[in-house]
């Protein structure tokens, strides 16, 4: 049993501290933010997180897991130090290190000799060694302490199994010595452990996640080719990702990506490479045919429907991506506010997420049903493929609506049966467009 001290309580805090606790470990998190502390402290989880409140509940009712916003309370006695604190995208598009660095100060203050801190949040290349820097000068030089990185790879959504069953965990630091005490930490996981050096670390972030992203901008522009051309995308990225060299992930054709974290990874690791005198424009293409997708999703939508002032839109699906009620970066929200600027009204519903959107949308009619955003609708938008909308009653939907058309941006649904229901129905890079209801079709995809 160890003593472990988490800063911040977000998507990985939360995880990592309530998951350290399960493993049998003592864990004292630190949150800033007091009304998410009191709930916190309460037992409930303020993230949606399928597994994550159990978990914490029960670990907290073993005396293993508690709450605290006093640094004096959690770090002096903690030889595990995790920071997990956001890191934003600034106006610039770097990461913005305000809360990291303010994390690393109050560390600092309380910190007793022989402890580690490891960053797990996702920082800038170079990040480890000013952390270090910031905690020895609020320590003092009698103090020695160790900094290793440690970076995150788990999904919202699967964040429980992904913590518990990862595929890989990376570890850089100066002093091995240290990343063998983290790697030992880590033991149970029973993972490949791969031990390199701070900076190292670091960059395996961001090229882990810019790498990721250029899947999703890769077949989303095969998407838009295959559109033009008569073919299949899913059927492309099945053939394509039998090849064991590419392998059948991450090849889901749709209407970008969105998150926390591909969209301001992508473009931070853009500003570091940048800044460093490179030019990085496989990164500029990814981030350009990512926002491109939720663009011609719209058009499709105008591309049907014709002028859209005064048009019902109904739109299913707004966090952006099943299993979370994340609304950061979710394509849902360029996409209605786009709708709306046309002269759209929008109705949504999402299973979770409508709490999170609702300030976001403030114009936005929100339903208690996926079949109440079907009445009087003009068109159906699919923006996240959540199971529930897997069954839906398309006999139901199609009587409610006031004309039949299905905008599937996550290809949900079968084009073949969507249409022998009666659905104008159009995916993404599934074969040639759908007669349009109006005359004058817009010519889509530019
Ligand atoms: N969300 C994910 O799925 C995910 C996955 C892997 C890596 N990451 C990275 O991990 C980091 C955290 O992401 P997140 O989504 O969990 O962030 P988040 O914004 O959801 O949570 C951060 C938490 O830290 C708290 N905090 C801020 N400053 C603090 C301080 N000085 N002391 C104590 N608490 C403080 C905030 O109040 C907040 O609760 C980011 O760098 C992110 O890029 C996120
Ligand atoms: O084939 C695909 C796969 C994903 N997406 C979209 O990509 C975004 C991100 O999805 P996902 O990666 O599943 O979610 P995140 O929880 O943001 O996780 C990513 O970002 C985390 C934060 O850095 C990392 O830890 C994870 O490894 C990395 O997968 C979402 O909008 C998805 O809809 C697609 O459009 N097509």
């Amino acid at each position: 049993m160890k003593n472990i001290c988490v800063v911040g309580t977000g998507y990985v805090g939360l995880t990592t501290g309530v998951c350290f606790a399960d493993l049998g470990h003592s864990v004292t998190c630190i949150e800033i933010d007091l009304q998410k502390l009191e709930l916190l402290r309460s037992g409930k989880s303020p993230i949606y997180e399928p597994g994550l409140e159990e978990l914490q509940e029960r670990n907290m009712r073993a005396g293993r897991l508690r709450f605290t916003d006093d640094y004096a309370v959690g770090i002096p006695e903690a030889e595990f130090i995790f920071i997990t604190v956001g890191t934003p995208m600034s106006e610039d598009g770097s990461a913005d290190l305000t809360y990291v660095k303010a994390a690393a100060r109050s560390i600092g203050k309380y910190l007793r000799s022989g402890s580690i801190i490891i960053d797990k949040s996702t920082v800038p290349v170079g990040t480890g060694d000013m952390v270090e820097n910031i905690i020895a000068e609020h320590a003092g030089p009698d103090v020695k302490f160790d900094v290793v990185s440690n970076p995150e790879f788990l999904r919202e959504g699967s964040a429980l199994s992904d913590f518990f069953k990862p595929d890989r965990i990376v570890l850089g630091a100066k002093n091995r010595e240290a990343a063998q005490r983290v790697a030992a930490l880590h033991e149970t996981l029973g993972a490949p452990i791969i031990i390199t050096d701070l900076r190292t670390a670091e960059m395996i972030k961001y090229a882990s996640n810019a790498f990721l992203a250029t899947r999703i901008s890769f077949i989303n522009e095969i998407a838009q080719i295959c559109e033009r051309l008569g073919a299949d995308v899913r059927e492309v990225a099945r053939g394509m990702g039998a090849d064991k060299r590419i392998g059948p992930h991450f090849l889901e054709a749709g209407v970008g990506y969105g998150g926390s974290c591909f969209p301001k990874d992508v473009l931070a690791l853009y500003h570091m490479a940048a800044s460093a005198g490179c030019h990085p424009q496989l990164l500029q293409a990814v981030m350009d045919i990512n926002s491109d997708a939720r663009k011609r999703f719209v058009k499709k939508v105008e591309t049907v429907l014709g002028d859209l002032t005064g048009r019902l839109i109904g739109v299913l699906g707004l966090s952006f991506k099943p299993n979370t009620d994340d609304m950061r970066e979710a394509p849902s929200v360029d996409i209605i506010n786009a709708l709306l600027k046309k002269g759209a009204r929008v109705k949504a519903y999402d299973p979770v997420a409508m709490p999170r959107a609702e300030e976001l949308l403030p114009t936005v009619t929100f339903t208690a049903t996926a079949y109440d955003v079907a009445k009087d609708a003009d068109a159906l938008l699919l923006v996240t493929e959540w199971n529930e909308f897997k069954q839906l009653d398309w006999q139901r939907i199609k009587r409610y609506m006031r004309q039949p058309v299905v905008i599937d941006g996550r290809n949900l649904y079968d084009p073949r049966e969507m249409r022998s229901l009666g659905f104008i129905y159009w995916g993404v890079g599934r074969g040639e467009a759908p007669v349009p209801l109006w005359e004058e079709a817009t010519n889509i995809g530019d």
